[in-house]
């Protein structure tokens, strides 16, 4: 339905409005815009399309389409881009530092544009890991009425009459390497793997972060697992430019719909999809955008109580395309909203409660993907938090899938990704050794680096069980075996990790949640008394700025860790 608003009320009043903005509305007349539409509510649609990856390419168009949404609901669209950093293409090297950092730059560059141009609502569309948190973060901390919007996964390839998303591709590396098939054969997968538009394929990061934002309440319900290529996506996004108008008539505003109980929900899903660990970061990230104190312990907690009972890949067997032909996110949330795993009175951008949305939803007995939370596949444990003398900060791992649960070795370690991926190419990492890879922290690295070209090679190896990984890095959504990371303090702060020795005993337990140094206390201090800390090769530009103000990763690795809800506002509304 159309709404009428009183523009004078509105944010773009200060752009619209009086005698003094004559200047401001001759640029929107050259822009074609009549009299009436500047009379309209200003309504943001942000886009972090680009050519970067097939994740990105098809969200202008999507984000074009949203604009008849927006003018059916009586508002004036206003497009604009953000930048993104791809994660499967600069997975591997020093790219990656960039990724997480841009997380930072796309929730501060939609933040700069609607405060500059004094936007009224918002619709973000994102398709790549940290563009999503990043749209939802700025969503939270602008808190104008808004709607969040997934461009959709991938559609699964097809090699040897499997589904193959871009996973099966980083881990036939190893395979290479390890002279387990011939080039030939990695030539052939990387060819098919990815068939076109849309995000990587299986519950990894965009897809597990894409479930968030409809556990969160900021996506319309079974909105955004629709996969990329699906014909619907374009009533999705009509659909979401008209409710962010029913939003904004209603004044619904972000901060109404993402309460601590939201947060709770959200990392639920997390953990009962066997998500990708980047979930323990980025939730907290979102939560310190409205002064939650929503933190990777928060998280855990709840990781700690929930089943497992979503088989995707990496952990499972399937793929986000049979997420969605199941059901998709609603009919997960119904089986766990039965079992009182979810808060079903959080609101949501329908409008309407969690348990309301869900209540449209019929059950399908018929599907394989998701099971039901009574029959889970594990009780608990797709993702699991982790703490102890080691990482008194906290730590993460993804157990989804996995047969061994408790891990204790020596430690093999590096100083770099690089050093530590050469080795395993070189077939120099040993069986039973716990694998340390530190300096990769939010300031060390700086910028955290995902590290899926090591954890795949070496799964691709057949050493995926047989050795633990451990780094103040992070992992990709599609990492698999014994990957623990977040460990904090990191290495750069000093921190335990910093002090671990070659073949010190490194203890990991994810039925108990522990992560332990067999060092005796004594021999720590000394090591930690001859400790120096190292500069890194970025003393200057974004990635040294990142590094100036980045919090520790418990917090979500924010350059504003501790923002008070009150201090963090979008000034005039
Ligand atoms: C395939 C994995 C993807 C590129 C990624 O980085 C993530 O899911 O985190
Ligand atoms: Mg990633």
């Amino acid at each position: 339905m159309t709404h009428q608003f009183d523009k004078t009320k509105l944010p773009s009043r200060h752009v619209s409005v009086g005698p003094e903005r004559a200047p401001h509305r001759s640029y929107y007349y050259a822009m074609g815009m009549t009299e009436e539409e500047i009379n309209r509510p200003f309504v943001a649609i942000a886009s972090a399309g680009n050519d970067s990856a097939p994740c990105n390419t098809t969200l202008d168009f999507q984000a074009d389409i949203c604009r008849q949404g927006v003018e059916q609901g009586g508002g004036t669209p206003r497009r604009f881009n953000t930048i993104t950093v791809t994660d499967g293409i600069a997975m591997g090297h020093q790219g990656m530092k960039s990724s997480l950092i841009s997380r930072e730059v796309i929730a501060d560059s939609v933040e700069l544009s609607v405060r500059g141009h004094c936007y009224d609502a918002l619709v973000t569309f994102a398709g790549c890991d940290k563009s999503l948190p990043g749209m939802m973060m700025a969503m939270l901390r602008l808190n104008v009425p808004s709607i969040f919007v997934y461009g959709g996964s991938i559609l699964p390839g097809r090699f040897h009459d499997k589904d193959v998303t871009v996973k099966d591709v980083f881990e036939i590396v190893g395979q290479y390497a390890a002279g387990k098939c011939p080039l030939s054969e990695v030539n052939a997968l990387e060819r098919v793997a990815c068939p076109g538009h849309g995000a990587c394929g299986g519950q990894y990061t965009a897809n597990t972060m894409a479930c968030v934002g409809e556990a969160i309440g900021l996506s319309l319900p079974n909105s955004n697992m629709a996969p990329a290529p699906y014909k619907s996506r374009e009533e999705i996004a009509i659909a979401a430019g008209r409710q962010v108008m029913e939003l904004l008539a209603k004044n619904i505003r972000p901060r109404d719909i993402c309460t601590r109980e939201a947060f709770e929900n959200a990392a639920r899903i997390v953990a009962a999809t066997g998500g990708s660990t980047n979930g323990g970061l980025h939730l907290p990230a979102m939560a310190n955008e409205c002064g939650i104190d929503f933190t990777l312990f928060d998280v855990a907690e709840i990781f700690r109580t929930t089943p497992y009972i979503a088989d995707l890949q990496p952990g499972g067997r399937y793929v986000a395309r049979d997420m969605y032909d199941a059901g998709g996110v609603y009919m997960l949330m119904k089986t766990l909203l039965a079992e009182g795993l979810l808060h079903g009175d959080c609101l949501t951008v329908t409008g309407k409660t969690l348990g309301e949305n869900i209540a449209e939803v019929t059950w399908n007995p018929d599907q394989k993907v998701i099971y039901d939370a009574k029959t889970p596949i594990t009780p608990t444990g797709g993702v699991v938090g982790l703490r102890g003398s080691l990482a008194p900060d906290g730590a993460i791992v993804k157990v989804a899938g996995m047969e061994r649960l408790v891990f204790e070795g020596p430690a093999q370690v590096f100083d770099c990704e690089e050093d530590c991926f050469a080795a395993v190419e070189a077939r120099q990492i040993r069986e039973g050794s716990v694998i340390v890879i530190r300096y990769e922290g939010p300031k060390g690295g700086p910028g955290m680096r995902e590290m899926l070209s090591t954890t795949a090679a070496l799964y691709g190896q057949g050493m995926g069980e047989s050795v633990a990984l451990i780094t103040d890095g992070r992992f990709s959504g599609a990492t698999r075996g014994f990957c623990i990371g977040h460990v904090g303090p990191e290495a750069a702060d000093g921190g335990p990790i910093a002090l671990v020795e070659e073949g010190d005993i490194i203890r990991i337990d994810a039925v108990q949640g522990t992560i332990d140094l067999h060092v005796d206390a004594a021999v720590l201090a000394e090591r930690k008394a001859r400790w120096q800390p190292r500069t890194n090769d970025y003393q200057a530009g974004a990635l040294w700025r990142f590094a100036q103000n980045v919090g520790p990763a418990w917090q979500g690795a924010v350059t504003h860790p501790g923002a008070k809800a009150e201090t963090h506002v979008y000034a005039d509304i």
